[in-house]
Parts: C-alpha cells; sequence; structure tokens
C-alpha cells in the first residue's frame, strides 16, 4: 500500500527541490492515466476529487479506485486528496473515505461562492486542521481569492469561485497574513491568489508580472520557507490541445494559461504543489472529438476512451518531468501511515516555522 499523506510528499519535495502535480479524477480512466504517466516516470503523485468528482462518481466508488490503484502500482507514492472542500463536514466525510489529506478552502463560504472573511476562514480552516492531524490526515488551506488580475472578476468558469468583481487586495494573498494564517490554522499547504484561476479562459494574452503576480509567492515563500505552496488554476492550456479541439468542431475561443516556465519559477521558491484539470479535460476531449469526427461510424466507448487515455497520460508524463517530480517516486524509504504522522503532529515535530 502507497498511499500516501500530502504533508509526507510535500516535505520530501522540498528536500529533493521538485513539485508535485495534482492531477483531478473524475472516473477510471483518468485515475488509470494519471497512475500510467506516474508509473513511466518513476514518480510520485496527488490524485484529487472535487466535490462535483465525489457526487459524480461516489466515494465508494472512488475509494474502491484509489485502492485499485495502489495494488496495482504498489511502488507509486499516491495522495488521495480532496480539491476544494468547502466546509468541515465536506472534509470528515472525505477522511472517512479514506482520503490522506483535505483542503478546507475557507477562502469562500460554504456555498463555494461568497469571499469568506478572515475570522471565518481561520476559523473553519483551523477546525479541520485540530480533528484532520488528529488523525494524521494533512490539510490545504487558502488565503486570498481566486480571479482574474485582468478584468477583476471572480473565478465561476467551472462552477465554484467568486461571484463579480472582487478588489485587488482579495485578488492577491497579503504575504503578512499568510504568516499569521499559517501560525493559527497550522495547515500544511497554503493556497495563495496570485492572478490565477479556474478553467481554460485565464488570460486574454500572454501573462506577465501585471496579470500572474509571481513576485507573491516569492514574498510568501521568503517569509514562510517551510511552509509549502499550492497554485491552483495552473493548466497551461497549450495551443496544440486547443487547436485539436477547434479542428474538429470544437469552439474553443483564443486563451492563455499559465506558463510552465512560471510554474517551474514558483517551485523554486516554494511551490510544491500544482493543481492541474483543464490541460487533462482538454487533452482527452481532443481525441475523443477527433475520434467521433473522424469515424462517425465509430460507436465502441473504447475507440475513442483508450486514445483519450493516452493523451491524458502524455499530458501527466510531460508534467512530471517538468516539474521534476520524475524519478522521486524511488528515492522514498519509508511510507508513513496518518497514524504514525498523528504522532508526529502530537509531538509537535510538524508546527509550522516562520523565518
Ligand atoms: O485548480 C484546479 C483544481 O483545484 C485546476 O485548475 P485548472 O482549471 O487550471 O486546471
Ligand atoms: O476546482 C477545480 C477543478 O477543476 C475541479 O472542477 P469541478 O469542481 O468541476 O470538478
Ligand atoms: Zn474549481
Ligand atoms: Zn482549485
Amino acid at each position: 500500500m502507497a498511499r500516501i499523506t500530502l504533508r509526507q510528499l510535500l516535505d520530501h519535495a522540498a528536500e529533493h527541490d521538485y513539485g508535485v502535480p495534482a492531477f483531478n479524477i473524475n472516473n477510471m480512466e483518468q485515475a488509470l492515466a494519471i497512475m500510467d504517466a506516474a508509473n513511466q516516470v518513476d514518480a510520485p503523485v496527488i490524485i484529487q476529487a472535487s466535490r462535483g468528482a465525489r457526487s459524480y462518481a461516489n466515494d465508494v466508488m472512488l475509494k474502491h479506485m484509489m485502492d485499485a490503484v495502489t495494488e496495482i502500482y504498489p511502488h507509486i507514492p499516491v495522495c488521495v486528496h480532496l480539491d476544494h472542500g468547502n466546509e468541515a463536514a465536506t472534509c470528515m466525510t472525505a477522511i472517512q473515505a479514506g482520503f490522506t489529506s483535505v483542503m478546507m478552502d475557507g477562502s469562500l463560504k460554504a456555498d463555494g461562492k461568497t469571499p469568506g472573511d478572515w475570522t471565518y476562514n481561520v476559523g473553519v480552516t483551523k477546525t479541520v486542521t485540530d480533528m484532520a492531524h488528529l488523525g494524521g490526515i494533512s490539510v490545504e488551506g487558502e488565503l486570498g481569492v481566486l480571479g482574474s488580475l485582468e478584468t477583476g472578476m471572480g473565478d465561476k468558469e467551472d462552477g465554484h469561485g467568486a461571484e463579480g468583481k472582487l478588489s485587488h487586495d482579495q485578488l492577491l494573498t497579503n504575504p503578512d497574513e499568510a504568516v499569521k494564517f499559517v501560525q493559527e490554522t497550522k495547515v500544511d499547504a497554503l493556497a495563495i491568489a496570485m492572478g490565477t484561476s479556474h478553467g481554460a479562459y485565464k488570460f486574454t494574452r500572454k501573462p506577465d508580472g501585471d496579470i500572474l503576480a509571481m513576485n507573491v509567492i516569492e514574498e510568501i515563500h521568503r517569509k514562510l520557507p517551510n511552509t509549502h505552496l499550492v497554485m491552483h488554476g495552473s493548466s497551461s492550456v497549450p495551443q496544440d490541445l486547443q487547436d485539436i479541439i477547434n479542428a474538429h468542431g470544437g469552439k474553443m475561443k483564443p486563451t492563455w494559461g499559465v506558463p510552465v516556465a512560471e510554474i517551474q519559477r514558483g517551485i523554486k521558491h516554494g511551490v510544491r504543489k500544482i493543481n492541474i484539470d483543464t490541460d487533462n479535460r482538454m487533452a482527452m476531449t481532443g481525441q475523443i472529438r477527433k475520434v467521433l469526427k473522424d469515424n462517425p461510424e465509430e460507436f465502441d466507448p473504447r475507440k475513442y476512451l483508450k486514445p483519450a487515455m493516452e493523451a491524458m497520460t502524455k499530458l501527466c508524463k510531460q508534467r512530471l518531468q517538468e516539474f521534476n517530480t520524475a524519478g522521486q517516486a524511488s528515492k522514498f524509504k519509508k511510507i508513513l501511515t496518518p497514524a504514525d504522522m498523528a504522532k508526529r503532529y502530537a509531538k509537535g515535530e510538524l508546527d509550522p516555522k516562520v523565518a
């Protein structure tokens, strides 16, 4: 069994200077595609499921898929993470379903739309870390609200995210507040806002420092050198994938994502978890469109799901190589269980350290 906690994985990533992509799954095809990639390049990996994924696939199905992938690939450390938990109960039921890590996203209220204030965010996040750490489960928190620095609009493309206009202050995580937040909540990883947003339409041009504020990451990392930073909305939205979709009946508008070089710069400054969903959605959809358009007589799902999985494996493998995750799986000496981690939290060994 190689199910690893986020904390152990990201501590290893910090020690060995790499980042770990967190790929979203909703079904068996995505889980197998990610694991095939991780196995090919000897990489540990984070598989994450959103609330939407949990209701799409059912927790029982997800639980057994996670067991299946660790049984098929026992040598690959896999962290199973809840993406964007909206309240404490969502986190607790994920833990019951076997997740080794949860995100309590208190940057938004439980409706997933209204920005949460400081007191709300610290309170709900601390409730989750207090409970989760008792059982050795890791917690990611979020400070700052995801949204576009180009338009000032919140991030609601994929159905969750702030609605309406946000202030510059809300859109950029304040480094001093980040220090206080980590000290008060004891989160294992901190997601920050600096201009990325979910979905395909992040930027209308190649992003520069005005609309993708990587300097915020550098400043937070200076103040919190031991905190693992998380970049959400980090798909690169590759042009070739846009082209495949559009060449086969799709209608994606011109758009830019987060350049891989910017993520690599982030990894040099404490970014350890990089959330990617949209790129994989595009990789799969491009192949499904292509097969169905080129072979309109085809109706066996395997005929389009297999190329879709292969395209997703290719994308995942590329990111694992680009983030230096490749080659790291076999470096793990021992995978600690949540119970082992619980003892470490109890002793205070994993308490946050500030510069
Ligand atoms: O942040 C994400 C999941 O939490 C995914 O971001 P993308 O939409 O850029 O893939
Ligand atoms: O939130 C980000 C991920 O892309 C998950 O999306 P989802 O909520 O539509 O499953
Ligand atoms: Zn989202
Ligand atoms: Zn996200």
